[in-house]
């Protein structure tokens, strides 16, 4: 077993909790009322702006050129791909780029981003994968899922996110990631340390379950 898969092991009702949303869910289902999906995209984009920085302060923590490399990469995805991603769905809902970039953070947004920006700024390079984790790894798990089962959806309005996390493209990143991560485990992971990994990984969890929630919560 690699650390990811010791951390969902340990961490498994918050990890269910996560990437078997409600929201997730209804997204599989293309049921998901798509206000739902406005509002979750608009802060995702600002999420995604904020996690580009606790990527480029990877870099800052990075023991190693190698790692300072795959951070770099992490910086990359969120600047040329994923934001981009974001502007492409939003502006076929007719949403234009200046108008997101003004929205205004939601709580989940902010309580999610400055944890892991924290977690990496207090910590080392492990605490920060620790906390960084739950959002490349669960995405790579929801995305491959939604699109296998997604054969018997037609028409699925949200088919773009789901291909887009399912792709080669990302599944790849995330792949690279979960061996990084195994990597910095096996030089500075001891026993007494393990807990508040686990620590860092389900408080991660709960805060992307909360970001889902704060999707649904966009009909009320
Ligand atoms: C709330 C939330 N959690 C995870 C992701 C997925 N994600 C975050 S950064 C990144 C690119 C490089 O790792 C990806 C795929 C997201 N978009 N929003």
């Amino acid at each position: 077993m690699n650390l990811f898969e010791r951390l969902k092991v340990d961490a498994a009702p918050q990890w269910q909790d996560y990437t078997k949303h409600a929201f997730v869910e209804q997204l599989g289902s293309g049921k998901l009322p798509l206000e739902c999906f406005k509002h979750y995209l608009v802060q995702d984009y600002l999420f995604l702006i904020q996690f580009a920085r606790a990527y480029a302060l990877g870099i800052y923590k990075s023991p190693a050129i190698s790692d300072m490399r795959h951070s770099l990469e992490g910086v990359k995805a969120i600047l040329d791909v994923e934001l981009e991603l974001h502007i492409e769905i939003c502006g076929r809902w007719g949403m234009r780029r200046e108008e997101i970039e003004l929205a205004s953070e939601d709580t989940p947004t902010m309580a999610y981003t400055r944890f892991v920006l924290d977690a990496g700024m207090s910590g080392d390079l492990l605490d920060l994968q620790a906390a960084l984790a739950p959002c490349v790894l669960g995405y790579a798990e929801i995305g491959k899922r939604l699109q296998l089962a997604g054969s018997d959806v037609p028409e699925n309005p949200y088919q773009r996110w789901i291909q887009e996390y399912a792709g080669e493209g990302y599944q790849g990143l995330a792949d690279g990631f979960e061996a990084w991560f195994d990597t910095t485990g096996e030089q500075v992971l001891t026993t007494a340390r393990y807990p508040r990994v686990l620590s860092l990984f389900e408080k991660a969890c709960r805060l992307e379950s909360d970001f889902w929630q704060m999707g649904l919560n966009a009909t009320q």
